[in-house]
């Protein structure tokens, strides 16, 4: 019997078993099963097939009129029977990603305190800072890998949401088991509530957080600290996933643990990857090379600069020094194009500025700022990414610049949820005559091009953590090196249907992710076993283990436990 159909044994029986979300088969509980865990009449007597109870779950979630509901019907779906909710997952990410994620995840986040009904995962708030260990020591735990966390301060380009925040470690972990195959018992979905200065959630008599302004400064850090601290003792080598931290804490965070446990931060290292994966496709298409590339980043934050430092790693690995690599950036923020002599510059932003003399001359608008559109007429930019979540920030012009000064210009709106792009691919193929290579971050319709329907690529992290998790989960990988996310950009780049003809997309399709996550993680687990961080794995082994580690959802027969 292989290990997805070994029976598992289980104490729990009537209600308590069909309360539990990672036991409950509600109508699939076969009859041996209600004579051995006392269903009978507790549920209707027809013995349901996981594809027949997929069906259901599909016919109901559309006669839903929005997708908030229909996000708070599968949120639903997963607190009472996890199996149920990612065999509808699997089987329909095009449909589901949608709902599940990103856009509609943001108007989860939003409303969490009215959609709240069920435990799932966990809330660690400053005032309970001294239970730390207490909390994470239930037993519920002890299988735990895999970690998602947030503070709720940046969630997608939506600000700060509190404990609301708590929709985004869902959602990713609901991609980590989806589209990674990690076994969803192996994940958690951790809020640090810390307060918050949303003053509408400060107001709201429904917030179901701690009603607090955000703490900042040393007390902030102290329970950062005791919370990494916690998590080592707990679990030696989980796979710790920062998400959504502001941008004056993401990159601080990242370079005060990366070296002490095995962790990444999703928007500063994941988005990183997927950018420059999708770039490396790009270049398939234009033809330009990766050393005469230009690269226009607008919002340089913890994305952007995150996005700038492995295209810079690429562009030296292709033979540029790191000056003549550093010069072809251009990193515009809210005063405008980052130049060496700005005040108030982040430690992380420093790399990516540009000399002052190179710049000379550059404002063609405002006097006191090189604006965006001032740099894409003078540097001319082959690529203009926006990671900025400053929604129409690629204005007619700013588009059109590009397209004058490039046959294939490269534009990625990169920001989430939809509301937030930097410009629609409707306006970029019009703006560009069609010419553009075009990425988003959220889910777009279709393309009309040449009387047919051209799907828009998304170019979101969710094509790298899923792969990364597993790769690194499945080799034991003790750290998540920057190495790997190149490894994880040039799989992408390799998987790119644009590689056989120019005319296809850059990236495979949101259905294939799981494909895509399969690629990525043999490219992350090489990399670990190159790296040498892959204790007593061999090359032959690591595609054995990267099957063994993919759970794919569907019953397992159950047992009952003698007590
Ligand atoms: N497609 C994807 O996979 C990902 C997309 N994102 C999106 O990117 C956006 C930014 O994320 P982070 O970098 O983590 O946030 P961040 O807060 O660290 O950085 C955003 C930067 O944009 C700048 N900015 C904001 N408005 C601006 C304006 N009007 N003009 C110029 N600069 C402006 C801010 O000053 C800041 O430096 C969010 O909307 C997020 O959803 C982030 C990660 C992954
Ligand atoms: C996709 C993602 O991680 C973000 O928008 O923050
Ligand atoms: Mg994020």
């Amino acid at each position: 019997m292989s290990e997805a159909t070994a029976p598992m044994a289980t104490a729990l029986s009537g209600y308590e078993l069909l309360a539990d979300p990672q036991l409950n088969k509600g109508t699939a509980f076969s009859e041996a099963e209600r004579d051995a865990f006392h269903l009978h009449g507790l549920l209707p007597p027809h013995v349901s097939t996981l594809d027949e109870q997929i069906s259901r779950a599909l016919q109901s979630l559309r006669q839903f009129e929005t997708d908030l509901e229909r996000y708070a019907f599968l949120r639903e779906l997963q607190d009472t029977n996890e199996t149920l909710f990612y065999a509808t997952l699997v089987a329909n990410l095009e449909e589901l990603l949608p709902i599940v994620y990103t856009p509609t995840v943001g108007a989860g986040c939003q409303q969490f305190s009215r959609l709240y009904h069920k435990p799932r995962g966990l809330f660690l708030s400053i005032p309970h800072r001294s239970r730390l260990d207490q909390i994470l020591a239930h037993p519920r735990f002890d299988g735990v890998e895999a970690i998602v966390v947030t503070d709720g301060e940046r969630i997608l380009g939506l600000g700060d949401q509190g404990a609301g925040g708590m929709g985004i470690p869902i959602g990713k972990l609901a991609l980590y088991s989806g589209c990674g195959g990690l076994h969803p018992a192996t994940t958690l979905p951790i809020l640090l509530d810390v307060g918050t200065d949303n003053a509408e959630c400060l107001a709201d008599p429904l917030y179901v957080g701690w009603r607090h302004a955000r703490v900042r400064g040393q007390e902030y850090d102290d329970f950062i600290e005791a919370f990494v601290s916690a998590v080592i003792r707990r679990w030696p080598r989980v796979l710790l996933q920062w998400e959504d931290f502001a941008k004056t804490n993401a990159t601080r965070l990242l370079e005060l643990y990366r070296d002490r446990l095995c962790t990444f931060n999703d928007d500063v290292q994941g988005t990183a990857a997927v950018a420059t994966g999708t770039l490396l496709a790009a270049i398939n298409v234009t033809g330009v090379p990766l050393v005469e590339q230009r690269v226009a980043v607008f919002g340089a934050g913890s994305a952007g600069c995150g996005i700038a430092r492995l295209i810079h790693t690429a562009m030296c690995d292709a033979g540029l020094s790191e000056s003549e690599a550093t010069a072809r950036f251009f990193m515009v923020d809210r005063d405008g194009l980052l130049i060496e002599d700005m005040p108030g510059l982040a430690p992380f932003q420093i790399p990516f500025v540009q000399k002052r003399p190179a710049v000379d001359g550059w404002t063609l608008g405002r006097p006191d700022r090189i604006e965006l559109l001032d740099v894409v007429r003078n540097a001319r930019p082959t690529v203009l990414i926006g990671v900025s979540g400053e929604a129409g920030a690629f204005s007619e012009p700013v588009v059109r610049a590009m397209a004058q000064c490039n046959e294939r210009p490269v534009i990625f709106p990169l920001s989430n949820p939809t509301s937030r792009a930097e410009a629609t691919p409707a306006d970029i193929e019009v703006w560009t005559d069609g010419r553009a290579l075009v990425g988003v971050g959220s889910p777009f319709p279709p393309l009309l091009r040449d009387g047919a329907r051209f799907r828009v690529d998304q170019t979101n992290n969710s094509y790298v953590f899923p792969g990364v998790g597993l790769g690194v989960l499945a080799v034991g990988a003790s750290r998540v090196t920057d190495g790997m996310f190149m490894a994880a950009a040039k799989a992408l780049a390799d998987a790119s249907p644009a590689r056989d003809n120019p005319r296809h997309n850059l990236l495979p399709p949101v259905s294939a992710l799981r494909e895509v996550a399969a690629q990525v993680a043999l490219a992350v687990a090489m990399q670990a076993h190159r790296d040498g961080d892959a204790p007593d794995v061999a090359v032959d082994q690591i595609q054995q283990r990267l099957r063994a580690k993919v759970w794919t959802p569907r019953y397992v027969p159950l047992t009952a436990k003698e007590t």
